[in-house]
């Protein structure tokens, strides 16, 4: 038992990403465990594994954590990136919440049927740009700190970075009219840990292929 957060998913980003830019952007190595086949998983649940025959499944200080969003806030949490109070919580949450939810869209894209993929992909645009950018933007103009959350690194700033990173893969002017997020995006990617993770040969998944849609419906094919 190396004593290292171990995580079992799929070989690509789909919800387990959040969690491998939450561990990476606190310092934290992990091991993964990749399901590859439909047998590994049926074989996962088998063993009773998986709490609600699903995955992220994160093995972590003894525990066997499901639900991405438990598993997140236990992280946090532990690493001191969840607010000093409960009140900077509750604003974490809800950055954390309204930017998972424009993730989602992003998280599903590659599974729209081919006639619906432009509608999709310009919903994305319009609710980065008019919805949830704007909101991050305003934010840090009006405090004028380095980070959304009470001046100090947070699960908000990660989770806003690995939004504006994924976003830009599909549009990649989505911040031209936010120069306060061009800036953050700036200061967040020379953190040295996430400057780490965005280097080649960090645990950081490349973009949903093909191949890694076909995975994920055979692997959970009803
Ligand atoms: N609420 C759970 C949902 C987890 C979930 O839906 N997991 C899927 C794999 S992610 C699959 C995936 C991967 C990429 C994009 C979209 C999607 I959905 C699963 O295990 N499905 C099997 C089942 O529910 O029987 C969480 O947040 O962890």
């Amino acid at each position: 038992m190396s004593g290292k957060p171990r995580l079992t998913y799929c070989n690509g980003r789909g919800r387990m990403e959040p969690v491998r830019w939450l561990l990476a952007a606190a310092g934290v190595e992990f091991e993964e465990i990749f399901l590859e086949t439909r047998e590994q998983y049926e074989k996962l649940i088998k063993d009773g594994v998986l709490m609600f025959q699903q995955v992220p499944l994160v093995e972590i200080d003894g525990m066997k954590m499901v639900q991405t969003r438990a598993i997140l806030s236990y992280i946090a949490g532990k690493y001191n990136l969840y607010g000093k109070d409960l009140k900077e919580r509750a604003l974490i949450d809800m950055y954390v919440e309204g930017i998972t939810d424009l993730m989602q869209m992003i998280l599903m894209f590659p599974f729209s049927p081919p006639e619906a993929k432009e509608k999709n992909l310009d919903s994305i645009k319009e609710r980065a740009t008019n919805r949830y950018f704007p909101v991050f933007e305003k934010v840090l103009k009006q405090h004028g700190q380095d980070f959304l959350v009470g001046n100090k690194f947070s699960w908000a700033d990660v989770q806003l970075i690995e939004a504006i990173l994924a976003v830009e893969e599909k549009i990649p002017a989505v911040l031209s009219g936010f120069p306060q997020l061009q800036a953050f995006k700036i200061r967040m990617s020379n953190m040295p840990t996430i400057k780490k993770f965005l280097q080649p040969g960090s645990p950081r998944k490349p973009p949903p292929d093909e191949c890694y849609r076909e995975t994920v419906l055979k692997i959970f094919r009803k």
